[in-house]
This record gives C-alpha cells, sequence and structure tokens, in this order.
C-alpha cells in the first residue's frame, strides 16, 4: 500500500465530514479548516507517543490507537475544554494493512466516544512514532487553567490512583488474575475525565491532568499558582486491585508512576458546597491548598522526596 492509498483507504474512513459542526474542510487539501463557534475559545495542545518509552515494542495496534488518542485528549479534559477535532503524525517502520486496520479501529472507537473528529495529518516511514494535537473549545475565559489555586482551597483527585503504573509489570503477563486485568485496562485504556472537566469550569481555580504521577503533575498546579499544599497520604484514593496486588511502598508507587489521567484540582470550599452530588462523587478530597510553597505530605513518610516521571529526569 502507497503513501496515498493508505491515507485514502485507512484514515480518509475516520476523518470529520466537511461541513460538520467542528470542520469547514476535513483532510485532502494542504489544511483543514476549523469551525470556531461565536463566544467560544479554542484550546489546543500536542502529545507525542514513542515506541519503548510510551507504549511497549510490538504493542497491539488496536490499544494503541485507543491509547494514543485519550491521553493526547486528556489534556483537554484537563482544561474543561469540549474536544473539537484532531490531527495525527504518524510514523511507522512498515506499512502492514492488519495493523493500519487494527490501529484505525482503536483510533476510531476513541474518536466515536471522546466526540472528536480526525482533521488531518502527515505519514512518513521511520522508527514508529505518533503526535496527536487536538483541538477542543469551551465558552470564552471560562478554561480551566493551572495557575489559579489559592491558599484554602481543596485539593481533589478524581477516581483511583498507581493502577495504570503498576500495569507494567503485568504488560507481558499471559493469564494475569482478575486484579492484574483490572489494571492493565486502566493502561490499555485510559478514560480521559471530559464530563467531570466540563462540569468543574466555573467551580475549579486550577487543574491537571495525572500523566507524570500525582506528586509531580499536582506540583506543576502550585509552581504555577505561586502557592503550596499539604495533602494526606491516607486519603489518596488507591483501587482495592492495586491495594491487594501490592503492598509494601504502593503508596510511593501511586503518586509517582504516571500514566493515570484522572484530574488533579483545587476547589474553593465554598464552590465544593455548591458542586452538584455527582460532581463531588467522583472526587476525593487529598489535602489543602497553603500559602508556603512546597507540597507537605502527611502520613506518608515513604513518599519524602519522591518525583514523577521526566523524559530527562538522568541529565
Ligand atoms: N517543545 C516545546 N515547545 C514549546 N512548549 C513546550 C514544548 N514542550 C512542552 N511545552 C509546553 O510545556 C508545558 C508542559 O508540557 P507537558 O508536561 O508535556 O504538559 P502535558 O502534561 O499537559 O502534556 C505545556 O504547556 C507545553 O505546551
Ligand atoms: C512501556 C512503558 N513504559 C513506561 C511508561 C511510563 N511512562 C512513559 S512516558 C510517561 C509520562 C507521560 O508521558 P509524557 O510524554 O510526559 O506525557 P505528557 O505529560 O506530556 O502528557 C510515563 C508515566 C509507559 N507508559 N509505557
Ligand atoms: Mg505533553
Amino acid at each position: 500500500m502507497g503513501e496515498f492509498e493508505l491515507i485514502r483507504q485507512i484514515f480518509m474512513p475516520l476523518a470529520g465530514q466537511s461541513g460538520s459542526a467542528a470542520l469547514l474542510l476535513g483532510p485532502g487539501d494542504d489544511c483543514a479548516i476549523q469551525r470556531v463557534p461565536p463566544g467560544q475559545d479554542l484550546v489546543f495542545s500536542i502529545d507525542t507517543l514513542v515506541e519503548g518509552i510510551h507504549f511497549p515494542h510490538h504493542y497491539d495496534a488496536e490499544k494503541l490507537g485507543w491509547r494514543a488518542l485519550a491521553v493526547a485528549v486528556s489534556d483537554l479534559a484537563a482544561m474543561g475544554a469540549d474536544p473539537r477535532c484532531f490531527t495525527l503524525a504518524l510514523t511507522l517502520p512498515e506499512a502492514r494493512r492488519e495493523w493500519l486496520e487494527a490501529f484505525a479501529r482503536g483510533l476510531g472507537s476513541a474518536a466515536g466516544v471522546f466526540g472528536i473528529v480526525l482533521a488531518g495529518g502527515d505519514t512518513t516511514r521511520g522508527p514508529l512514532t505518533l503526535s496527536l494535537q487536538v483541538h477542543g473549545t469551551v465558552p470564552a475565559g471560562t478554561a480551566l487553567l493551572r495557575s489559579g489555586a489559592q491558599a484554602g482551597d481543596l485539593v481533589c483527585v478524581s477516581g483511583t490512583v498507581g493502577d495504570a503504573g503498576l500495569a507494567l509489570t503485568y504488560l507481558d503477563d499471559p493469564d494475569p488474575s482478575a486484579d492484574a486485568a483490572a489494571v492493565l485496562k486502566r493502561y490499555h485504556f485510559p478514560m480521559p475525565r471530559l464530563e467531570l472537566g466540563r462540569r468543574l469550569r466555573g467551580f475549579a481555580s486550577a487543574a491537571i491532568d495525572v500523566s507524570d504521577g500525582l506528586l509531580a503533575d499536582l506540583g506543576h498546579i502550585l509552581q504555577a499558582s505561586g502557592v503550596g499544599a499539604r495533602i494526606d497520604g491516607a486519603l489518596v484514593p488507591l483501587s482495592e486491585a492495586l491495594c491487594r496486588l501490592s503492598d509494601h511502598g504502593r503508596l510511593r508507587a501511586a503518586v509517582t508512576a504516571g500514566d493515570d489521567y484522572e484530574l488533579a484540582v483545587t476547589i474553593p470550599e465554598h464552590r465544593w458546597r455548591a458542586l452538584a452530588d455527582d460532581v463531588r462523587e467522583q472526587l476525593t478530597v487529598v489535602g489543602s491548598v497553603t500559602t508556603e510553597q512546597g507540597l507537605v505530605i502527611i502520613n506518608g513518610d515513604d513518599v519524602q522526596g519522591a518525583t514523577g516521571f521526566d523524559h530527562f529526569g538522568d541529565v
């Protein structure tokens, strides 16, 4: 399959139709044209995934399609944005039809679930690498930023952390237990917290998605906001599967391993009380924001000094 045949057969069927709500012009021209409704801000972000770094060598193509779009869209969730369209730059060592069709299946089902359409891309030969640029919109001025946390705000985390990080241990397990299968699902099929992000517009003072680990990503909020925080290690939400699978050092691993794609947010107390019950139920309060800089963790001595995932952490 040549480059253009591949694009036509594999990617065009996934593409957003010209004239759809998001796209004035889809793939096929030199650029796509996106429509941004009046009164909305356009928010966009790019993420790269490299074989052997972000996903294992010889990774299942369908899972890769889902995972690549999910981790990119997670940044839109963190901004409280509604997904609109994305571009895909795909570098492949070879064009195998079976692999490409499986990849397109995973990508297409993720795109359907997240409500985002393919607007265009670029296809090249080389070591397996993907870059996805995602575009979303928010009502003007309402995007959730990292920089708004204020002393006294509650620090909250969605869902549970640590599962996907623990899953790395089980990636090659031919017959995983039910608990191992549960954490593997978190790694293979991350679910960006889009609906939660949207519902937190007007309530959260700051937000970030947890890709590098809760400690590191919360640290980004604190740094951007010029504040500190005190969190209780005993309150950090861990899944039952993770608690059964790991014992010693599990909190440290859970807050540093990354790949969670949950949201970490700060919320002023009066707005927390005004939040709908079903939104509060998706969040766990783990501490509060302080005027003193730095992150203090009580009930978690084994966490002191820990950091998160850093591509250049060893230089
Ligand atoms: N090469 C780059 N050029 C410009 N900005 C960058 C570059 N790499 C990262 N950034 C910016 O630095 C910030 C942090 O990046 P990153 O940790 O990758 O965020 P995220 O976890 O949301 O993907 C983002 O605002 C991103 O746009
Ligand atoms: C096979 C494999 N090994 C290790 C990891 C762990 N890992 C790799 S990159 C990363 C952090 C997230 O990637 P990054 O490029 O920093 O994403 P961003 O923060 O920009 O969204 C983590 C936790 C993984 N996902 N897969
Ligand atoms: Mg990034």
